[in-house]
């Protein structure tokens, strides 16, 4: 693959009779991130996520995974994607196990990766058991196992956190985060939920009615940490070169303040303040509170 992009949406549009429903919907996913997808009910997120499964075609735009473009190539661009639309579809009067064999039969996929993903999913001894008796983590957890069977590139899940409780939640987080370690993997989550994405996502894209909208500051600067250095001085051409001068915020002689696109570059900064011998004293996180802009970021944006 030559792209740095694992997916490239451009100028999607699409309408249902009269409707305008998605208005050049563009962006692009790079490799191994795990981008939210937010927006009020009706927004255009899971039109925009049927485009890319290509359950519904679009009037205009192309869409690009693993530099396969879709519409041309579709079968090819299909086999780097796996999804998780709306619930699982499971047979629920079989059990968790007989449900990934049979798909596994279905598709091919060889025994190493059937255990490989039992292993994943960590069901375990609940893989013996009717699908009917999950829990809605359970089955989220066995759906996503027999999504990834075919090793996708890219994963697209609507609403994951749907019917989870916070421990769920938190559960999905871990295994997101397994997954993207593990395997070679680029994630687009939808929720309307801020507060579930700030807890998942890498990175947020945000769509309000049918179109993408910038990115509101306060959520892309959701990532703020106060470092406190033992040479300041040093470490500064060190931050600036990994980070944006507008990001950077001076506090005191050996204070910093720091807002980061998404969480991977925290690991960065860090292993390279250390390398260079720079002492990280203290560091916290900056709380932003990010359900109360929702009516802020959304409130106005109805044109
Ligand atoms: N098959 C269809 N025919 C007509 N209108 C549709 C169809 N599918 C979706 N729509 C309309 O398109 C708009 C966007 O819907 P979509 O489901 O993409 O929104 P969403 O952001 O996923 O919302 P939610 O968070 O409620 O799931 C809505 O106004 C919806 O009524």
């Amino acid at each position: 693959m030559n792209n740095k992009y694992v997916v490239v949406v451009e100028n999607l549009n699409k309408t249902y009779g009269k409707r305008h429903i998605l208005k050049d919907v563009s962006f692009k996913i790079s490799h191994n991130e795990i981008v939210g997808f937010i927006g009020p009910n009706g927004a255009g997120k899971s039109t925009t996520m049927k485009c890319l499964c290509n359950l519904v075609i679009p009037d205009s735009g192309k869409i690009q995974i693993c530099d396969v473009d879709l519409f041309k190539e579709k079968e090819k661009a299909l086999s780097y994607q796996a999804s998780l639309i709306e619930t699982p579809g499971l047979y629920l009067d079989m059990t968790g196990r007989k449900n990934i064999h049979l798909i596994s039969k279905m598709r091919d996929i060889t025994k190493e990766r059937v255990k490989e993903i039992e292993d994943f999913i960590g069901l375990r001894d609940k893989l013996d058991i009717k699908v009917s008796q999950y829990s809605m983590g359970m089955k989220q957890r066995l759906g996503l196992g027999i999504a990834l069977l075919s090793k996708p590139k890219f994963l697209i899940l609507d609403e994951p956190t749907n019917g989870l409780d916070p421990n769920g939640i938190i559960d999905l987080r871990n295994t997101l985060q397994q997954l993207i370690k593990d395997e070679d993997i680029s994630i687009l989550f939808s929720s309307h939920q801020l507060g579930e994405v700030e807890k998942l996502a890498d990175r947020i894209i945000c769509i309000n009615n049918g179109k993408i909208i910038e990115t509101p500051e306060v959520i892309s600067e959701r990532f703020s940490y106060i470092l406190q250095l033992s040479d300041l001085e040093k470490a500064r051409p060190i931050i600036e070169s990994i980070i944006d001068k507008e990001k950077i915020q001076y506090i005191s002689l050996d204070n910093v303040k720091v807002s980061l696109e998404n969480q991977k570059l925290l690991s960065e900064l860090l292993s390279e303040l250390l390398e260079k011998g720079i002492l990280i004293l203290d560091i916290n996180k900056a709380e932003i509170d990010i359900e109360s802009v929702y009516q802020q970021v959304y409130g106005d944006k109805n044109d």
